[in-house]
């Protein structure tokens, strides 16, 4: 298999609701919220659900050259010098490979923080944390001001921390926190580290490195509650407090500790635009780009990614091979490749999501 691997939705239960715009996107007959709120494209990690431990959830599956069903994983330890490429003189690992997942909140998530990097495999023996940025796409029309919760602008002491989430008083909680408003369009970078929390009726683009670890620290939302061990990680309290990136971020420093902004790496005369979203100044665990297409855009590329239309439709060619790109579609694109055109008539916006530079 040397060419561009398109997925199918691979939806992840989770402990909050949503995904009627992901129904829809999928053509279902009845959209509707449900604790399948995240799609997780082309992944190769497996989602840490407590309590459904029997049900493999996370890894994406697509078809080999024999027409089977396998993990895709399984397909890119085939050949990860072709796929993965490599990185410093060495060949790409799993490690190296994003998540990128759609997200799509009909309520707001609980409250929680990631592990950084240094954290994970310091404290929990794990090669990746969780730093996570965020592709604001649409917001649904009933909410009427979509936002986020993201790191301490009023930082509470660790000690008051501990009480109140021990005796989950979430008004107190929430007091530590601005809400940041946000529509489609923007971008934000959120390091391991800082409590978040998103807010109801947005549907994102979300990269992130390869892990499902969270400290979660509101337990119950909407009726469900967190099982203890789903908590801190299977940790005690103590160890979930470390996570925590405890520095203020005042309202007006926001921005510059979370907002990215939209860098342009090239245009030309036919209005083809290449943007960067997220760069080696924002994080070192991924890059994201923006290719927004007019007409017929040549693409060279160093290293694999995954593509995601947000907006249009159109082809993308490699040689003879063509690839018919619809709205909301994803594919991968193996560092093989690295030559290949776009092209569509009425154009097209898609989002590349690319490794880091660690
Ligand atoms: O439902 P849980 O597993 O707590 O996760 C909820 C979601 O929270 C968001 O902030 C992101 O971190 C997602 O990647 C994650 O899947």
């Amino acid at each position: 298999m040397n060419q561009i691997i398109k997925f199918t939705a691979n939806r992840v239960w989770r402990t909050y609701r949503g995904g009627k715009l992901l129904d829809m996107i999928e053509g279902k007959e009845n959209p509707q919220d449900s604790s399948f709120p995240e799609d997780w494209i082309g992944s190769t990690v497996e989602a840490r659900n407590i309590g459904r431990e029997h049900i493999s959830e996370g890894l994406a599956m697509v078809k080999n050259d024999q027409g089977k069903y396998v993990p895709f994983r399984q397909l890119l330890e085939k050949d990860p010098q072709f796929f993965l490429g490599q990185s410093g003189g060495t060949i790409r690992s799993m490690n190296d490979i994003p998540l990128v997942k759609y997200l799509d909140s009909s309520t707001r998530l609980h409250f929680q923080a990631h592990p950084t990097r240094e954290f994970a495999q310091e404290r929990l023996n794990m090669p990746r944390g969780k730093t996570e940025a965020y592709v604001i796409l649409e917001t649904r029309e009933d909410i009427s001001t979509p936002y986020i919760y993201a790191g301490f602008q009023r930082s509470p002491s660790r000690a008051q921390l501990k009480e109140w989430i021990e005796t989950q008083d979430i008004t107190s909680i929430e007091s530590c926190f601005d809400k940041i408003p946000v529509k489609p369009g923007d971008v934000f970078i959120l390091p391991g580290g800082r409590p978040h929390a998103l807010g109801e009726g947005i549907l994102m683009l979300e990269i992130m490195e390869p892990s499902d670890l969270a400290v979660r620290f509101e337990f119950e939302r909407c009726g469900y509650e967190i099982p203890e061990q789903a908590r801190f990680m299977g940790k005690d309290i103590e160890t979930a407090l470390d996570v925590f990136n405890f520095a203020p971020v005042p309202s007006e420093k926001i921005n510059a500790e979370f907002r990215c902004y939209p860098k342009v790496i090239a245009v030309d005369e036919q209005g083809n635009k290449l943007e960067e979203l997220i760069g080696a100044s924002e994080t070192s665990c991924f890059t994201v780009k923006r290719a927004q297409i007019k007409g017929y855009f040549k693409r060279n590329e160093n290293a694999f990614f995954y593509g995601i239309v947000t907006e249009g439709t159109g082809v993308l060619r490699m040689g003879d091979k063509i690839t018919q790109l619809n709205r909301w579609d994803r594919f991968f694109c193996p560092l093989g490749v690295r030559e290949f055109e776009y092209q569509t008539d009425l154009g097209m916006s898609i989002l590349e999501c690319y490794p880091g530079n660690s």
